[in-house]
């Protein structure tokens, strides 16, 4: 087993909610969940497609409500990377499924600013926070959740885009990402996972991001996977949650090793590990169980994410 350094760049803080700290939460916010049990919760996460899964999503976050929340999701998040073997995470948060239910923004960058800083101290893990916007939302929303981070100083590193794919195309957001780019900030975007190849070229030639987070539909289009090639731009993919969201059928289905041999810059996330069966590590040993993963295609893997972060740029 390998102990390179690894790093996590595409996993939701949200989607790191696992059912007994949603219990936890709600009781000491005095929320009633609509489910009896951890049971019966856990007995929903059976997913068709992208929505399904986006629907339980943002219902869970209603139990998020001060800084403290969001601190203590990092850090368990944080402690539970660590032990598998991450040592950097760029970490997103959906800052619109917050303030949309009435939660300051501040509170919610509060408390994920404060878990971030102590990342390194108290687990060995150092960490960036990237703000995504909700392409499902309006676009207006997006300017104003920038302008907003901006004013606050937040102290993030990147803009994502997340949320519901098919339908919003990366072109509706050109001006928002131009904002953040002339601001410093990197910037990536969700594109190909159950939208279109197309939706990767926008990604690249619109919003000029500097990672396709998922990606994995490139591979229906040769020139766009000579492209990334060519420019070396990482694909942050996530083969449980590609499953679980029923991009593919079986991990024995998941093309991740024919997009190591096209010499594409691919990493191993876990997305949302509380919703999609773990961590980075559960996806290393699954890859490793249901395709053979190799000792070398792991190093190449464990490389690539290094290299793919913005703290080695
Ligand atoms: N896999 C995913 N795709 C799009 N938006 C998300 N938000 C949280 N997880 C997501
Ligand atoms: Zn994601």
């Amino acid at each position: 087993m390998t102990t390179l350094p690894l790093a996590e760049l595409h996993m939701h803080i949200e989607g790191s909610l696992e059912p007994p700290q949603i219990f936890e939460f709600a009781e000491r916010n005095g929320i009633t969940l609509p489910y009896a049990d951890i049971d019966e919760l856990r007995g929903l996460y059976e997913f068709t497609d992208l929505q399904s899964f986006l629907n339980l999503y943002y219902a869970n976050t209603s139990v998020l409500r001060t800084a403290e929340d969001f601190a203590d999701l990092a850090r368990a998040y944080f402690r539970r990377a660590a032990a598998g073997g991450v040592t950097h995470a760029e970490i997103f948060f959906d800052p619109q499924a917050h303030t949309s239910r009435g939660v300051a923004l501040e509170a919610v960058v509060e408390g994920l600013a404060d878990a971030a800083s102590s990342s390194e101290r108290e687990f060995g893990v150092t960490s960036g926070l990237i703000a995504s916007i909700l392409r499902d939302q309006p676009v207006l929303h997006a300017n104003k959740l920038l302008d907003d981070l901006l004013a606050l100083d937040a102290p993030i590193i990147g803009l994502g885009l997340d949320s519901a794919e098919a339908g919003f195309p990366p072109s509706l957001f050109v001006d928002v990402f131009a904002k953040a780019r002339a601001e410093g900030l990197h910037v990536v975007a969700h594109a190909g996972e159950e939208g279109p190849a197309e939706y990767i070229w926008e990604a690249l030639d619109l919003l000029g991001v500097e990672r396709i987070d998922h990606g994995v539909r490139c591979l229906e289009d040769d020139a766009l996977v000579n492209r990334l090639v060519e420019e070396e731009i990482p694909l942050t993919v996530c083969p449980l949650s590609n499953v679980r969201l029923k991009v593919y059928d079986d991990l024995a289905d998941h093309p991740i090793r024919q997009m190591i041999e096209r010499g594409l810059i691919v990493t191993v996330n876990s997305d949302d590990p509380a919703y999609f069966g773990g961590y980075v590590d559960d996806n290393f040993a699954a890859l490793v169980d249901k395709l053979g993963l190799t000792e070398r295609e792991r190093e190449i893997l464990h490389d690539n994410s290094i290299k793919a972060s913005f703290t080695s740029r």
